[in-house]
């Protein structure tokens, strides 16, 4: 315990703050100051322990009667008597009479004396005084004993009466001797407390040692009425009432009250109350009633101050629960992560364990089996043993026999041996013999072998000389082949010229055709039909296939016949096929660039149709010119493909009343045709074709179109004309020269006389425009053959449209193409003839039209030098055929020499498609043949390729 002053009051007293300090049992160091009022105050040194255990022992003695204490007992004697806890459970006993049992503790019990020292400290810490340890009783400082014992005394007078706990320490203060502090009390001072506090038996028990009773305190009151307000407090039975109103004025200013005891202040209330009740005076005076409030104010004070202190504490215990709360949460935590962890550990073990008992089953298992095993070998080791036994005895027997055999034997041997050494002596003696024999054999051999050694010497100086000679074989083979290489070069050469040769010849066979005439008339007279029942025809007779005898058969006789001489004329036996192959030339010279123009004239029925088309369903022989043509042409540009690129387009028009219409058209609608700008005429609804089946096609649509209608005469008569007009343009990839021809394909309407076709109508006005255009024609050709300045083109729409067929107007349409050799179109009429006598007129007509025609151009035909031109001409062109056709051979040996492998299929294959078109005869097909060998040859002989290239 630490008092501190903290102040003076304005005349008597101090104020002094006890400073508590103690340990709480958990350990925690806690202070608590209260504030006390005194007269005085001392301040105790540290070395007054042992004063503090007298008035400890003093104290002890006073309260309890039967201790008999020595006062200067030293710390063993006060421990020995305190050790059991009984007298401290007595001293509780008497301070709180209901906090220990009465059999709460055991007196002089050795074994549960511990027991009865931690009620006494439990009781202490219930009421808040420093205890001290048990260990501090049993063998520590008895200070801390001794300082609890003296704080539990002074808190036992503190708590009926402050003032006890003065008179304590100023007894303490008077016991150490230092009296000499300002303000100390008198001597009397206990002994007035007693006297002032009568009714408080305990309290002056407390501080009466020998237990004096209290002295009676009524008769004490008037000598204290007048004395100091501090004596008065003390006295309880005081008449306030009759208090001077000085001394209570005096209590009422001064600060006394402040100091004085709050059991005072309670007897001061009391003794007003009880007074008051007493006298039953309803009227209190009002210095009483003002003494009453400051008392009742100033125990306000004092309560709310212990209110305020105990709230600290409070607040203080709280704190520390708190503390403690989160630190035990905290070990909680702690102690279940542990738990946890513990948890864990033992899982482990257990499965650490459960492995190690599964291998502990495994070995005990094995050790089992080991066990059995060993067992097994030892019964098999003794059955070992006693077969061992067994044979070894078997062995022996059986040795002893074998011994005795063995015996004998050696006896036959050795009669053996005697017979082997006499036979070992015969066979030295044969063998030696037989040396000699060998060694004669070996001789022979080797003489053998040196011949054969010599003979193989031979053969190697042969095959030396064998190689030379292929040496020198292979060196006139490369001479040879020098001198292939030579020849082939003359005939690339040859080539070379054979490309000239060509062009050569394609100028001379123009110059021919113009010699032979540019339009050139063939008449064909058709056979009579299966329906024609009159067999009397007029064709008199055909001779030399030119001339052509017409006889009048109402005119027998010389008179009635009639000669007329043509290009060519086909009986009513001629195929279709022999017909063709004379135009062959015409149709050809169109991919050489040259315009053509073929067409039928005759009157209906007469074949016009049949000649240009073929019959209805017609075979591949029976095809007309058209189809034979374009078949043709097609033929041509395939075999020149590869040195020149054709085009080939196809229009298909018909002329009827003098209306243009395209037949190629899906609606066969009238077109207007562009007469006008004729190098339109090519771009006008050309269809391009690239084989004889797309031509078939647009010819059938064209056919369909076509204007057909009955008349008398035939059931299929065509009142129209047709033109099929079949445009090539070539491109030579080498020198890359454009050729541009045409051909045309005319097949006219029925040229028959208005009066014979019984037609009125718009047949007659059909019939009348035939006529018409078939007139304009004839004066076209006329006009042409007469080299008139002006030739009349323009007199009908057919001969518009064959304008660039007909004459020299294919300049127009030719740009960009050089003028042909020939430097004209030409053109081919076939004048169709119906034999029957009825239309002998209508045949008269007709060959006189056609008279007309040809005689213009057969005029220039006819002059005899220029047909020995001609002729000369033509035995030009045999003679370089014939040439051609040598080389051909000369290089097919050629050939034949460089690849003298076995032909593989392809090659046989390809000869042999190649030997269908070769016509010994002609020699162009041979030199066609030829190429396609080499092109596919050209990996061993590719010099020839290239220069054959045409
Ligand atoms: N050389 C021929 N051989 C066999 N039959 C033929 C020959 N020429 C014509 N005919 C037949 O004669 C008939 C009439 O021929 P086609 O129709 O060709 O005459 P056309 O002159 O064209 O008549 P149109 O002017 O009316 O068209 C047809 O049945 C045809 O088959």
């Amino acid at each position: 315990m630490m008092v501190t002053i903290k102040g003076q009051s304005k005349k008597m007293g101090h104020q002094c703050r006890i400073l508590d300090t103690w340990q709480t049992p958990s350990g925690t160091r806690t202070e608590t100051t209260r504030e006390f009022g005194f007269g005085f105050v001392l301040v105790m040194s540290p070395q007054s322990h042992a004063k503090k255990r007298k008035l400890v022992i003093e104290w002890l003695n006073s309260i309890l009667s039967d201790l008999s204490l020595p006062a200067e007992a030293s710390d063993e004697e006060l421990r020995a008597c305190l050790l059991d806890g009984t007298v401290l459970c007595r001293i509780v006993n008497m301070l709180r009479p209901n906090s220990l049992d009465q059999g709460g503790y055991l007196e002089n019990s050795s074994v549960l004396q511990s027991e009865n020292v931690k009620l006494f400290l439990a009781t202490m810490d219930e009421m808040g005084i420093p205890r001290f340890e048990l260990s501090d009783l049993e063998k520590g400082s008895m200070k801390t004993v001794v300082n609890c014992l003296l704080a539990l005394k002074i808190h036992s007078i503190s708590s009926i009466d402050d003032s006890s706990a003065i008179s304590t320490i100023t007894k303490a203060e008077s016991i150490d001797g230092d009296a000499s502090s300002p303000g100390s009390l008198p001597p009397l001072f206990d002994e007035e407390i007693r006297k002032a506090s009568p009714g408080l038996k305990y309290q002056c028990a407390m501080h009466n040692p020998l237990n004096e009773p209290s002295a009676e305190p009524s008769a004490a009151v008037p000598q204290h009425v007048g004395h100091k307000f501090h004596d008065v407090l003390q006295l309880k039975k005081v008449c306030y009432v009759e208090l001077p109103v000085a001394n209570i004025l005096e209590m009422l200013e001064s600060s006394n009250l402040d100091n004085a005891p709050t059991q005072s202040l309670l007897n001061v209330l009391y003794g007003i109350l009880d007074q008051s009740v007493k006298t039953k005076d309803d009227e209190m005076t009002h210095h009483v009633a003002c003494l009453l409030r400051k008392v009742v104010q100033e125990i306000g004070r004092r309560l709310s101050t212990q209110a305020d202190h105990l709230r600290n504490q409070n607040n203080m215990y709280r704190a520390l629960e708190e503390k403690h709360g989160s630190r035990i949460r905290e070990l909680e935590a702690l102690v279940s992560a542990t738990r946890k962890e513990i948890k864990n550990v033992n899982m482990k073990m257990e499965e650490k364990q459960k492995v190690e008992k599964q291998e502990m089953m495994k070995l005990v298992k094995e050790n089992e089996k080991y066990i059995h095993e060993i067992a097994a070998l030892k019964k098999e080791l003794e059955i070992a043993g006693m077969m061992d036994k067994f044979c070894s005895r078997e062995i022996e027997a059986e040795a002893k026999a074998a011994i005795a055999i063995l015996q004998t034997r050696i006896k036959d041997l050795e009669n053996l041996l005697a017979g082997s050494k006499n036979k070992l002596k015969d066979l030295e003696s044969s063998s030696e013999s037989k040396c000699q024999r060998w060694n004669m054999k070996e001789k022979i051999y080797q003489s053998s072998i040196n011949f054969q050694l010599k003979a193989m010497q031979d053969l190697r100086s042969t095959s030396e000389a064998i190689k030379q000679e292929i040496m020198e074989t292979t060196k006139s083979y490369s001479v040879e082949l020098n001198h292939l290489e030579s020849k082939v070069k003359a005939l690339t050469d040859a080539a070379e010229n054979y490309h000239e040769v060509l062009d050569e010849n394609r100028k001379l066979f123009n110059e021919l055709q113009d010699l032979k005439g540019n339009i050139r008339v063939y008449c064909r007279i058709r056979p009579f039909l299966p329906g024609e029942t009159e067999k009397l025809s007029v064709v008199e007779n055909i001779s030399e296939n030119r001339k052509l005898v017409i006889a009048n058969p109402s005119k027998p006789g010389k008179d009635g016949k009639r000669s007329f001489k043509f290009n060519k004329v086909f009986g009513p036996d001629s195929t279709q096929g022999e017909v063709f192959s004379d135009i062959q030339p015409f149709v050809k010279s169109v991919v050489d660039g040259y315009n053509v123009c073929i067409f039928a004239y005759g009157q209906t029925g007469s074949g016009k149709t049949y000649t240009m088309t073929g019959p209805n369903g017609a075979t591949e022989e029976e095809w007309g010119i058209n189809y034979q043509a374009l078949n043709l042409l097609f033929r041509v540009s395939q075999s020149r493909r590869k040195h020149v690129l054709y085009e080939v387009g196809v229009q298909m028009v018909e002329i009827y009343n003098e209306q243009v219409r395209d037949l190629l058209s899906s609606d066969g609608s009238p077109r207007k045709y562009p007469y006008f700008e004729q190098d339109r005429l090519t771009k006008w609804n050309m269809h391009p074709v690239i084989s004889t089946s797309d031509v078939l096609d647009l010819m059938d649509t064209g056919f369909k179109n076509r204007a057909v209608s009955a008349t008398a005469l035939n059931s299929r008569s065509s009142r129209s004309h047709s033109i099929v007009t079949i445009h090539v343009r070539g491109k030579d990839l080498k020198t890359g020269t454009v050729l541009y021809g045409n051909l045309h394909l005319v097949d006219l309407a029925g040229s028959e006389r208005v009066d014979r076709s019984e037609v009125t109508g718009d047949r007659l006005k059909e019939a009348q425009h035939i006529n018409k255009s078939l007139s304009s024609l004839g004066d076209v050709i006329f006009a042409l053959a007469q080299k008139s300045p002006h030739v009349p083109y323009r007199n009908s729409k057919l001969t518009q449209v064959l304008q660039s067929s007909l004459g020299t107007s294919f300049i127009f349409i030719l740009k960009l193409q050089k003028p042909s050799p020939g430097g004209k179109a030409k053109t081919l009429m076939f004048v169709q003839l119906n034999p029957d006598a009825t239309s002998y007129s209508e045949t008269m007509s007709t060959l006189k039209f056609a008279e007309r025609v040809s005689g213009v151009e057969l005029g220039a035909a006819r002059s005899s030098k220029e047909e020995k031109d001609a002729r000369e001409l033509m035995e030009q062109i045999a003679s370089l055929k014939d040439t051609i056709a040598e080389k051909d051979e000369e290089i097919n040996r050629l050939k034949s020499i460089k690849d003298p492998k076995p032909r593989t299929s392809k090659h046989l294959r390809i000869e042999g498609s190649m030997a269908l078109r070769t016509d010994s005869t002609k020699p162009t097909a041979s030199i066609r043949n030829i190429v396609y060998k080499l092109h596919f040859d050209q990996t061993s002989f590719p010099k020839v390729t290239m220069i054959m290239k045409v």
